[in-house]
């Protein structure tokens, strides 16, 4: 059995005739990991197939040692597993507390650790002074904080979040970027964005996907060493980081495109 957290080989997803993800292979382990991709690439695929709430069409998913495709494992790995989709639902009239705690209910924690779990976990969004407050009387970057502290109540082995800082004020990204570093020292985190700062900040590896592919996974360094010195733009507002991105997709799409040209 591969040693990764998460291991997944030949991975295809499908929204009816669009293949979202074409037999991708990726292994992660501890560390806070970067899902980069143009609009369109297959992210939110592949971290809804991750949270194990989309099916895959075909290939094998192996998350925390289990099998994600096997009914049996997959409640072990839902346990071990924090989450933060895109969009989320959540019963307006909840406060924060009961939010969060219900997720723990769901994630069948010992009852006696749910309440100090929650607690933490509000405070580690800094929301602690806003945990008796009504769900719906947060503001939006409010209600993001605290769907960050329901993907952690449980201390996850696996986080999985999906644009996790759209909506956050610049203070509140810059102390989640040190929740996400502080998280990545023993789980997996999986972070999807489109904010270089969020991975220059806090990832210490990247996987980018075009097309459904992956085009790159590395350090972060080595994504910024792909980029060079700059020749184009003001280097000041050009960040090293963006230029590797877009100097690792013109060589996966060169090199795509290539192939292609060599099958014909
Ligand atoms: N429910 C759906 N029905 C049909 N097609 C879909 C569905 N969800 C996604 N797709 C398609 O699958 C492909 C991958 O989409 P996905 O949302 O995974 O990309 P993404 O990298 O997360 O994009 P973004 O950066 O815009 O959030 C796209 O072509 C998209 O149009």
């Amino acid at each position: 059995m591969n040693p990764s957290t998460v291991a997944v080989t030949g991975l295809t997803v499908r929204h009816r005739r669009t293949v979202a993800l074409d037999r991708l292979d990726l292994s992660l382990g501890p560390g806070v990991h970067g899902l980069l991709g143009p609009n369109g690439a297959g992210k939110t695929s592949l971290v809804r197939v991750l949270a194990t709430v989309a099916a895959p069409f075909s290939g094998r998913v192996e998350l925390l040692g289990g099998d994600a495709t096997s009914h049996r494992e997959r409640t072990d790995i839902r346990r071990r597993l924090g989450y933060l989709p895109q969009e989320f639902g959540y019963y307006p009239g909840f406060t924060v507390r009961e939010f969060v705690a219900y997720v723990a209910w769901l994630k069948e924690m010992p009852s006696d650790r749910v309440p100090a779990a929650v607690e933490r976990a509000v405070r580690r969004v800094g929301l602690g002074d806003r945990i008796d407050a009504r769900m719906k009387t947060l503001s939006g970057g409010m209600v993001r904080r605290a769907g960050i502290a329901q993907a952690v109540v449980n201390e996850p082995e696996l986080l999985l979040l999906d644009e996790p800082t759209a909506g956050l004020d610049p203070e509140q990204r810059v102390d989640f970027r040190s929740l996400l570093r502080e998280l990545g020292t023993s789980a997996t985190v999986v972070v999807s964005t489109h904010l270089v700062e969020d991975v220059a900040a806090a990832c210490t590896e990247v996987a980018l996907i075009e097309g459904g592919r992956l085009a790159f996974q590395g350090t972060t360094a080595e994504l910024t060493a792909l980029g060079g010195a700059s020749t184009e733009g003001n280097d000041s507002t050009t960040h090293a980081v963006e230029r590797g991105y877009t100097a690792a997709l013109r060589a996966h799409r060169t090199s795509a495109e290539s192939a292609r040209g060599a099958l014909r």
